[in-house]
């Protein structure tokens, strides 16, 4: 019924101060950043060209062109991967030869595959591309540089002369990143002003002086930083908003277990469900959390470089690479998860999650393929263990690779279940594995003479230590989260318990891991799952109202499913009804191509 909320028993469990828990999840977001951030996600995104020219361009540059793309008087992509480089930016084939005969750069694509493809925005609504080349002076090639390329008339929006564009087609299912106008780009010798080539960090002089950087090339880089580390906030937004509408979902959905009449058993009681649900409803706030303490630390990063230290980039690219990897890949199979909680229904357009993972799915490719991410965190994980030798002091997150001779020894001295409850045996526990993980990698590359050869050959292994190196990171910093003040009744208990099930899952789930780097018995791994399942217990009256705290509107959630006052089944049907196909009862077609099926006759008996 209209106005009845279907879950207010479920609100009425609460065991904590939910207002409160609204404002640690918001933490320094409002509720309009949170929802913006996301619809921006799949609408046409300045999210990359604007920070690139503040990273790369000139103070002069910078007065030039931000007020323009600040004010939308130009619309610019960032044009970096090309139809067969990706991954590989050093890879990249698109040229910007100098000609110092009239102080321009030409810009071309010499292949096919240097064409430009995927850049957002590219193929129909952007005039401007920030568009990656290949620096070439007197045939030298002096390698990736950003160049800042009109593409489109500011009068009647048409290609330039020697720009092809195009947008790159359909993509993933019917999803709402058909709305990105994702392009693809050729330039046949385009001329542009040397001084639109981005000078800050390297230049080239009006006499064809190639002058190098005198910071780390990297930094060329740094807008890929800046949006991983956005992305993992995007990540807690993502598989947040799919555990509100599962979680909501699976206390509304009742099935099998009526006797004498009662009611059937809602499906969150069922402990299969709450074994899939709980730990990601854990991952939603994890993922939070460890997105506020890397947006601080980024902004530490960019302090640092103002003043020219750079002593925090290689752990921030780390970071920001592994952390950006494990959240979308968590974020994304949760999606995927929550969707099957919801049985048949969720499949359906109007649960919004068939939507919701179309949209966010390719967070696990764009800005960093995951694994090729992970592999970032290994060579910096690999470097950090190679330096211990000549007494480099690892700091912030590889400090406990410092004690890894201590770590090498550890045994955790779990003897009760309730003794995986206590933040610090859970970090011993995760500090062991991760250690011994990059240990045993940094041992056996050593037996490699060509470390590059070793280094592929033991990829798979560095993977699995860089992912254990980033869920620690996560672990830890939900647990110093935990540490801050933080007010109202019940909060920090049920936060406590939301810690443990994150830790606790992670820990059943890579039980080989912990098993065979010896940091764990059998039998203590049985105690944590003993443990996992008593949490449950706990979070399960608190379940409505700790997804209620992500204080999402039915409208952002866009889910029949996922509404607020748990009406679901009146508005399911409802919401079917509009479907087009139940404007008429006959549908269109039939008379030309079923009924004539129908009304054949028999031959002696058979069609
Ligand atoms: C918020 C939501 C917005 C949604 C946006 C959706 C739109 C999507 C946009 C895009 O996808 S834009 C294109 C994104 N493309 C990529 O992310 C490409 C990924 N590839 C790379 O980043 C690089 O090619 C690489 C994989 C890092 C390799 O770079 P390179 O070959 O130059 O370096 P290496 O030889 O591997 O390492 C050398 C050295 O440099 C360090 N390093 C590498 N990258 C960085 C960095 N970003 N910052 C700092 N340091 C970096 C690396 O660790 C090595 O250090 P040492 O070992 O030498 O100490
Ligand atoms: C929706 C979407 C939006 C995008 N928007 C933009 C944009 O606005 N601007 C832009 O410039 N680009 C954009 N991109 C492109 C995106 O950045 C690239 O697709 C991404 O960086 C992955 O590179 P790739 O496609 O070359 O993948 P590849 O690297 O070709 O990946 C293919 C496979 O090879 C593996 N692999 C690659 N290298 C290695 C290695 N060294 N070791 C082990 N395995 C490896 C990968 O793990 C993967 O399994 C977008 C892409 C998508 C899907």
């Amino acid at each position: 019924m209209e106005g009845v909320d279907h879950l207010a028993h479920e609100r009425n469990k609460a065991q904590f101060d939910v207002a409160v828990m609204k404002a640690v999840w918001a933490g320094s977001r409002d509720a309009y950043e949170l929802f913006h951030r996301f619809s921006r996600l799949v609408a046409n995104d300045p999210e990359m060209f604007i920070p690139a020219i503040k990273a790369q361009a000139t103070e002069e540059q910078q007065k030039q062109w931000l007020p323009l793309a600040n004010k939308m008087k130009i619309i610019g992509s960032y044009t970096q991967t090309e139809l067969g480089h990706g991954s590989n930016v050093r890879g990249l084939e698109t040229t910007a030869t100098f000609d110092p005969k009239t102080d321009e750069f030409v810009l071309n694509s010499p292949t096919l595959t240097a064409t430009k493809w995927w850049p957002g925005g590219l193929g129909k609504i952007a005039t401007h591309a920030l568009a990656h080349a290949r620096l070439i002076i007197d045939d030298k090639d002096y390698g990736v540089h950003g160049f800042l390329v009109q593409l489109r008339s500011l009068d009647d929006h048409l290609t330039l002369p020697g720009i092809t564009i195009g947008d790159i087609g359909m993509k993933y299912g019917s999803g709402a990143y058909n709305t990105m106008d994702n392009g693809s780009l050729i330039f046949d010798h385009v001329r542009i002003p040397r001084n639109q080539m981005l000078m800050r960090l390297s230049q080239v002089t009006r006499e064809g002086k190639y002058v190098p950087s005198n910071v780390p090339r990297q930094l060329s880089y740094g807008t890929m930083v800046y949006v991983r580390q956005k992305i993992v906030f995007d990540a807690s937004i993502a598989l947040s908003r799919a555990v509100c509408i599962s979680t909501r979902y699976s206390a509304v959905r009742r099935q099998f277990g009526s006797h004498n009449g009662s009611p059937e058993t809602q499906v969150i009681d069922y402990k299969t469900q709450q074994a899939r649900l709980f730990p990601l409803l854990a991952s939603a706030y994890a993922i939070r959390f460890v997105s506020e303490w890397l947006n601080s630390f980024y902004k530490d990063l960019l302090q640092r470089l103002e003043a020219k230290d750079f002593s925090t980039l290689p752990e921030a690219h780390a970071c920001t690479a592994g952390l950006k990897s494990i959240t979308t890949s968590v974020a994304a199979d949760g999606i995927e998860e929550c969707r099957k909680l919801c049985g048949g229904h969720g499949y359906l357009t109007s649960s919004g999650l068939p939507e919701l993972s179309a949209v966010y799915i390719p967070a696990c490719t764009y800005e960093g393929d995951n694994v090729v991410m992970l592999l970032q965190v290994a060579r910096y994980l690999m470097k950090t263990i190679s330096q211990l030798k000549s007494g480099n002091k690892p700091v912030g997150t590889t400090a406990y690779l410092g004690r890894a001779e201590q770590l090498m020894q550890y045994h955790s001295d779990v003897l009760r279940a309730e003794d995986w409850l206590k933040p610090n045996v859970v970090v011993e526990a995760f500090e062991a594995r991760a250690a011994r993980m990059s240990m045993a990698c940094a041992q056996n590359l050593s037996k490699f003479n060509n470390p590059e050869d070793g280094f592929q050959e033991l990829s798979a292994d560095l993977v699995e230590a860089a992912t254990a190196h980033c869920q620690l990171i996560i672990v830890s910093k939900f647990i110093e989260k935990l540490q801050q003040d933080i007010p109202g009744k019940g909060v920090k208990e049920q936060l406590g318990v939301l810690r443990s099930i994150y830790a606790l899952f992670l820990l059943h789930k890579h039980i080989g891991d912990f098993l065979s780097t010896d940091c764990i018995t059998p039998k203590q791994g049985y105690l944590a799952n003993e443990q996992l399942r008593s949490l449950y217990s706990q979070v399960r009256p608190n379940a409505i109202a700790l997804v209620d705290a992500f204080n999402y509107t039915d409208h952002f959630l866009s889910s029949v499913l996922g509404r607020y006052d748990g009406n679901v089944y009146p508005k399911l049907y409802e919401e079917a009804w509009k479907d087009p196909l139940n404007d008429t009862s006959i549908p269109d077609g039939f008379h030309e191509y079923v009924q004539p099926m129908l009304k054949q006759p028999l031959h002696h008996g058979r069609l």
